[in-house]
């Protein structure tokens, strides 16, 4: 039925953000920028993007594919690098979650094909 058929599909999208989420180890990735701490962040960023915003985007149904999920990721680690410059741990710490999320997204897209 259509149902089972979705379910794997919200399952493999909730997975994969977990396993993104936990390659954020310094979490700084968890919250959304804090505009009172970071008063000029939006006149660099225009669509900021963080873990917990594409948790709500998932549970409402705003991805539709493994493909949706990493433009909102690819969105959350380029706004850190246009942000925070090279020498800053936000920067150096952007660089290697695009590393390892990548290959976690890689695998999620093939196990994706694998449900149909
Ligand atoms: C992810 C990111 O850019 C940030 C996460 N926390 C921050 C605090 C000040 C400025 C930037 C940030």
């Amino acid at each position: 039925a259509l149902e089972l058929k979705l379910t794997p599909a919200l399952v493999l999208l909730r997975s994969t953000l977990d396993q993104l989420q936990e390659k954020d180890t310094a979490k700084i990735f968890f919250q959304p920028v804090d505009l009172s701490e970071v008063p000029d962040y939006l006149e660099f960023i225009s669509q900021p993007m963080d873990f917990s915003t594409m948790c709500t985007k998932l549970e409402g149904h705003a991805y539709c594919s493994i493909a949706d999920l990493e433009k909102d990721f690819n969105l959350m680690i380029s706004n850190c690098l246009k942000y925070n410059s090279k020498d800053t741990m936000f920067h150096k710490t952007a660089l290697q979650l695009r590393e390892v999320g990548g290959a976690v997204l890689r695998h999620a897209h093939r196990q994706s094909q694998s449900i149909g």
